[in-house]
């Protein structure tokens, strides 16, 4: 009989002195279902909606709830509208987070950073202990944990840090870890989110009203402390500052509500049907909070909007989409990035075309020369 046991520790491979320390970032997005099956959506739901940061109800009745009504019904409505956007390639949201840390790796090398980027989701395929597992038999020993939410909710962001910790908790030789928490109001995100907009209306003409359609949490959370409120309205006062409109040009709302609880309102839908019967000739939607387009924007907003608007009296919806695969968001990325990794010596080529170009980049954003 073993006189010792190892615990909850797996062998790990040995640290071998004189290693090159490697970094990488690891970009965490909420996850999708597999496939836009009934079986794929309940699965993937199923493990969304038992996360505990994401439904703070008691857990006995919140799993009789979960169990005994929402998987029996909703998979099959969620499936059909993961039917009506799913691409060739898949699930959108993967399409784009996928792609976004592929552009990242690259705007990062480019720069002469020496750092590996991977995507992870929070649920479903490609999750974050088997990402952090790839990096760790890389040979990883810095990671940068960067979400793709802008605004910090303990819903969301936390709920990916609360995956990075556990993971941590089997680990015996630990990277060096470092957590982006928010970038609401960084200059390149709004700066990435203005030019979108206003390439838009460039080519479309400009609406009467801008809604900005941040996704919905329950209310009790905003009195329960959590800045995901502020962080949303912070970002729609920069985002109209830069637009340069006025108070009465666009209106912050809150989408996807679940339940029958009080959600942050006011609530998107109903809003556009406001908007469409008070005579509003159009409106453009614009959903500053995803970075990548999803089942919340291309089919809650760009179709079920859409239609409660034309259908309340409105003449015109636009939808603008998301930053997605957007070259002044992947290089919002990179400078968020670039930043938490200060003190982390990544550049291997600190020359003159990497220098010049971050300093374009700040001039740019209004840094004086
Ligand atoms: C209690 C439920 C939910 C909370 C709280 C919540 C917060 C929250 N979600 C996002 C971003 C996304 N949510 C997406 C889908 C989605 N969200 C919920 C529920 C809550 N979200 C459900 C049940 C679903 C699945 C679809 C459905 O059945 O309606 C997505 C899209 C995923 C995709 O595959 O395309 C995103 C993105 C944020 C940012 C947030 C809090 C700030
Ligand atoms: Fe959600
Ligand atoms: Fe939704």
């Amino acid at each position: 009989m073993a006189l010792f046991t190892l615990g909850a520790f797996a062998p790990e491979p040995p640290f071998v002195h004189g290693q090159v320390p490697r970094t990488a970032v690891l970009y965490c997005n909420l996850g999708t279902p597999d496939s836009a099956s009934t079986a794929d959506v309940r699965k993937f739901l199923r493990e969304f909606l038992s996360d505990p940061r994401v439904v703070e109800i008691p857990r006995v009745l919140w799993m009789l709830i979960l169990h005994g009504i929402i998987l029996r019904f909703r998979p099959a409505k969620s499936a059909a509208k993961y039917a009506s956007i799913w691409t060739a390639e898949g699930s959108p949201l993967k399409v784009w987070t996928e792609k976004q840390a592929k552009l990242l790796q690259g705007w990062l090398s480019q720069r002469g950073h020496a750092v590996q980027v991977r995507y992870a989701m929070r649920y479903g395929s490609q999750s974050i202990a088997s990402q952090l597992d790839a990096l760790k038999a890389e040979g990883v020993t810095r990671v940068l944990v960067v979400t793709a939410y802008p605004q910090y909710s303990a819903t969301t962001t936390a709920s990916v840090f609360d995956a990075v910790y556990q993971w941590a908790a089997k680990v015996r030789n630990l990277p060096e870890l470092r957590f982006v928490n928010r970038y609401h109001d960084h200059g390149h995100y709004i700066q990435a989110l203005a030019v979108q907009i206003q390439r838009y209306w460039k080519a479309n003409g400009r609406p009467d009203q801008l809604v900005m359609s941040f996704h919905g949490v329950p209310e009790r959370t905003l009195t329960l402390g959590d800045p995901y409120h502020c962080e949303c309205l912070k970002t729609a006062r920069l985002l109209a500052q830069a637009l340069g409109l006025g108070k009465d040009q666009f209106k912050v709302t809150f989408q996807s509500r679940l339940g029958r609880a009080k959600w942050l309102e006011p609530y998107t839908e109903p809003s556009l049907i406001a908007l469409g019967k008070a005579g509003v000739k159009r409106v453009d939607v614009v959903c500053p909070g995803f970075t990548s387009d999803c089942l919340e924007t291309l089919e809650e907003i760009n179709m079920e909007g859409r239609e409660a608007f034309l259908h309340a009296g409105g003449q015109e919806f636009h939808y603008i989409p998301c930053l997605n695969d957007d070259t002044a968001w992947i290089t919002a990325l990179c400078e968020i990035s670039q930043e938490h990794m200060a003190g982390w010596p990544t550049l291997t080529r600190p020359d003159a075309a990497a220098l010049a170009a971050q300093r374009q980049a700040a001039i740019a954003l209004g840094a004086t020369q």
